[in-house]
């Protein structure tokens, strides 16, 4: 199976456009209180002309209201929503719309499989290298030994760039990788170079999978 690959915290068309060129499966547009790449409404249309059909779009909140999600649905029309913080599974289902949950694996973090049972309508979890109410998008990995099967689709994140992503795909065999600040020049702004290395290495660390190679190098 090939690896599905989510670019998280887009700001600017330019990068949606080389994204989607690129291949990548989902964009992820923040909504999180005091992230460098928190978005307005005004920002909206222009970043979702630039996503054609087949490709996912990804709302991700921090514990919001319910209001504020249901406005920037109505104004970004997300294909997937993503919830980062402590809403429970009522809330992220009562918008009609599949959902992502992340679960925290920092320092601190309650056991995965415990807290996958709280979320028994998530479509998949992702995993993710903070600790429990903490931001992501802060390029902080996790121990891979720790990712467990959750019986759902499982994205990885946190820290990944494109020095480690091969390795953690190799590794942890995750459904998706996602990958914010690991392909950025500085907070919201995203490098071209780096994402185009970063898809590279995922097809390339597919390819090994498939046909049993050894990494080179
Ligand atoms: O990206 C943010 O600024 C952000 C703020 C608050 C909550 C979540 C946030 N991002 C979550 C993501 O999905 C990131 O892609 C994920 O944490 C991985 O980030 P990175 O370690 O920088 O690759």
């Amino acid at each position: 199976m090939r690896t599905r690959i989510k670019f998280c915290g887009l700001t600017r068309p330019g990068d949606v456009r080389l994204a989607v060129e690129l291949g990548v499966d989902a964009l992820g547009f923040v909504f999180a209180p005091g992230s460098p790449r928190r978005l307005s409404l005004a920002q909206l249309p222009g970043l979702r002309a630039a996503v054609p059909p087949l490709v996912d779009v990804v709302a991700l909140f921090m514990d919001a209201g319910g209001s504020e999600v249901l406005e920037v649905v109505r104004t970004l029309r997300p294909t997937l929503l993503q919830f980062h913080g402590g809403e429970n599974d009522a809330f992220c289902r009562s918008f009609g719309l599949p959902y992502l949950k992340t679960l925290p694996m920092g320092p601190g973090s309650e056991d995965p499989l415990a807290a996958r049972k709280r979320y028994p309508s998530a479509s998949a979890f992702l995993l993710d290298g903070h600790g429990p109410g903490q931001s992501g998008g802060r390029g902080e990995s996790f121990d891979w030994t720790l990712a467990p099967d959750l019986g759902r689709p499982m994205f990885l994140a946190g820290g990944l760039n494109l020095g480690n992503v091969g390795l953690a795909i190799r590794q942890v065999r995750p459904y998706a990788v996602d990958v914010s600040s690991g392909i950025e020049s500085s907070p919201g702004l995203k490098d071209g170079e780096k994402m185009q290395q970063f898809v590279d290495e995922v097809r390339r660390a597919d390819f090994q999978q498939r046909e049993g190679q050894q990494p080179v190098g």
